[in-house]
């Protein structure tokens, strides 16, 4: 049997761990060649060992020296350089993106315009430049595979589904660590408050945009361009159990939905695998009897104004998408790291996005400039902010 040659970008990360899980369950079908991490060094030493990929990507200097000292017969770059390289070797079939940010959108981009498939877990990449991804896939037949839950949901119910039979995409919400205060409640939440997650066990930066709803935000900007649905026919559905992973309504009024387990591996497996549904070997318990009833309500989208946002950017298009996240990455960051509060986030993003003006037809250069330049104010207002309470 071929093996699937896999790069994993974000090996060391939440999607990245589980992945390793998958690719170690069926050794037979795949097999780890090249993979990309940040700062955990540690953990890439054991992946090299377990895996003895032929490629590895470091974020800091000081870890490609240390690795390559260690592994003389691995190759090991580093940066942002060390990505693009890393899309371009010549012998790999699929790319799955689990860096966390928009730093995974240029070796994403590589890998597209090689015509590579992509298993993407990398929302970001989409949001800020989904229309040059969607229109260099179909220019070079590279597959873009969604790992994230709700469009990996979607793409499963799709299949064999003719696109004009589609009416509308439903993309089911949590509600996120917050979702039963009210905004009052907000004002002083914590870090820890907000990393509690009702039913996911994700990184740090989704959980914390699960609980400001700019996840919902950006999944719904993400559907857009994975399924070609305008965002009037894409709508979010509060749903407290997450077990209906997302829906499809179709012309006649039938809905399909895809339910399952909390668990990222089969997402995951199934982007790996495509067409083909794998042996789950670590198959979590799901047993409808068990969870007994399943709730859906409609958004509030007072309470909730991230997503509300989210469409406002989606339809303006061009660099606004960009700026939206582009504000929250830098926003989430300096709330992580306690230089902000919970709902000084919101207002950041907003702030980004109403100074935010362009001219129509956004050349994905001019989308990067914004998204930068975006990252400079937003950084500064963080200091602002900072200064202004130390007063
Ligand atoms: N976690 C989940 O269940 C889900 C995640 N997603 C999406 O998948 C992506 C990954 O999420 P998650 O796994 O939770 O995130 P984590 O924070 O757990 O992992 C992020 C990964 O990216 C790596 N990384 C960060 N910066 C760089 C860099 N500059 N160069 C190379 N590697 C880097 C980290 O390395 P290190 O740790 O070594 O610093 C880590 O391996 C996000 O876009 C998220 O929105 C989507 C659906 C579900
Ligand atoms: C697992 C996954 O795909 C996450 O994006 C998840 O959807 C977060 O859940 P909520 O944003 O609905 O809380
Ligand atoms: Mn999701």
């Amino acid at each position: 049997m071929i093996k699937k040659k896999i790069i994993l970008l974000g090996a060391t990360g939440s999607v990245g761990v589980q992945a390793l899980d998958v690719i170690a369950a069926h050794p037979e079908q795949f097999e780890l060649v090249g993979f990309a991490f940040g700062k955990n060094i540690e953990k890439a030493r054991e992946i090299i060992q377990a895996f003895s990929p032929k490629v590895v990507v470091a974020a800091q200097e000081s870890s490609q020296i240390a690795l390559a000292e260690s592994f003389p017969d691995v190759e090991i770059h580093v940066g942002n350089e060390g990505l693009i390289t890393l899309a371009k070797i010549e012998d790999y079939d699929i790319l799955l993106n689990a860096i966390v940010g928009s730093v995974g959108l240029p070796p994403t981009i590589e890998a597209v315009q090689l015509g590579r498939d992509i298993a993407l877990a990398n929302k970001e990449t989409l949001v800020v430049a989904g229309y040059t991804i969607m229109a260099e896939a179909a220019r070079t037949g590279s597959k873009i595979l969604p790992v994230d839950s709700e469009h990996a949901a979607i793409f499963q119910v799709l299949q064999g589904v003719q696109k004009s039979d589609v009416r509308s995409l439903t993309i089911t919400a949590s509600g996120g660590s917050f979702r039963d205060k009210t905004r009052e409640e907000l004002l002083d939440v914590t870090l820890d408050d907000a990393l509690a997650h009702p039913n996911w066990t994700m990184g740090a930066k989704i959980t914390l945009d699960s609980a400001t709803m700019v996840n919902k935000g950006l999944e719904v900007i993400e559907a857009h361009h994975l399924f070609g649905v305008p965002y009037d026919d894409i709508h979010v559905v509060l749903h407290r159990e997450s077990v209906v992973h997302s829906m499809v309504t179709l012309q006649d009024g039938a809905v399909l939905a895809q339910l399952g387990a909390t668990d990222m591996r089969e997402p995951i497996q199934y982007a790996l695998s495509y067409p083909k549904h794998l042996t789950m070997h670590h198959e979590t318990p799901f047993d409808l009897t068990e969870i007994g009833a399943l709730h859906f309500e409609k958004m509030d989208l007072v309470r909730f104004p991230m997503l509300d946002l989210a469409y406002r950017v989606g339809k303006l298009g061009g660099g606004y998408p960009a700026v939206y996240n582009a504000a929250n990455e830098v926003a989430n960051q300096a709330f992580q790291d306690g230089k902000i509060t919970f709902l000084e986030i919101e207002q950041l993003i907003t702030r980004a996005v109403f100074e935010h003006m362009e001219f129509d037809g956004q050349t994905l250069n001019q989308i990067l400039a914004s998204d930068k330049r975006t990252r400079q104010k937003v950084s500064q207002w963080v200091e602002d902010l900072i200064q202004e309470k130390g007063k």
